[in-house]
């Protein structure tokens, strides 16, 4: 990652950063914008600043660790007032896509029980339609051949095209924190998502796939001229 384009990413979190009042009880995402907003966040529990946090992965819980950001779990503190996260893609309403790291469960059980979601991002990351980012739509191991045919019946229903891959890394399965598998499914355009959202839902070996639709409130784009809020501030 060029360091510029780091910058934005740590100008995005800073701005979502402005929205966090001590006290706060926060989803904390995933990502490599998200971790610079733990980073931040840890300067200011440093000086005093007192939240607590639900991360989205592990990766996220052993961030906050080592930099000091006080943890809670969903279960101990099962509402939270707001998450802070990266995504994917950006469309229109606030659409997004996300789970580009495999942490798209936990990121949309934890924004789901936020009364608030801010996104942050670099510019790259805003698309006229989403779709162009492979979709990561987690799987059961059980019966995967099944559920990915079930998974291109309903893509051929809608009018997608494009092909599905097992994620792999480092030569096996990519995993994710709650055991399941990834599908990540190339589509180019999705004009409808939340026709897309709504049938890969009804497939039973579908756990959570990466649409987000009406889960964030705001984002906080980074670009070359400041930062932009778009949504509710
Ligand atoms: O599973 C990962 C998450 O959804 C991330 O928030 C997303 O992939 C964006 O990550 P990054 O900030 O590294 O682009």
């Amino acid at each position: 990652m060029s360091e510029d384009m780091r910058e934005l990413k740590i100008e995005a979190a800073r701005a979502a950063l402005g929205q966090v009042t001590d006290g706060m009880r926060l989803g904390i995402g995933t990502g490599s914008t998200a971790e610079e907003f733990v980073r931040l966040l840890a300067e200011r529990v440093e000086n005093g600043f007192s939240v607590i946090g639900v991360p989205t992965s592990e990766r996220t819980a052993r961030l906050c660790l080592e930099l000091g950001v006080p943890l809670t779990t969903l279960d101990d503190t099962p509402a939270l007032d707001l998450t802070i996260d990266g995504a994917d893609e950006i469309g229109p309403g606030l659409s997004l896509v996300k789970g580009g790291g495999g942490a798209l469960l936990r990121e949309k059980i934890v924004a789901a029980a936020s009364a608030r979601m801010i996104v942050i991002a670099d510019k790259s990351k805003m698309v006229e339609t989403l779709g162009q980012f492979p979709l990561p739509i987690e799987v059961n191991a059980f019966g995967l051949r099944a559920t990915v045919l079930a998974i291109e019946g309903v893509a051929r229903e809608l009018g997608l095209k494009g092909p599905l891959a097992i994620r792999e890394k480092a030569g096996e399965s990519f995993v994710t924190d709650g055991g399941h598998l990834i599908v990540d499914a190339s589509f180019g355009r999705i004009p409808d998502p939340r026709a897309l959202a709504n049938a890969l839902n009804a497939i039973p070996g579908v756990v959570e796939h990466g649409l987000f639709l009406d889960l964030a409130d705001t984002a906080y784009i980074a670009g070359d001229g400041g930062v932009r809020a778009v949504g509710a501030v």
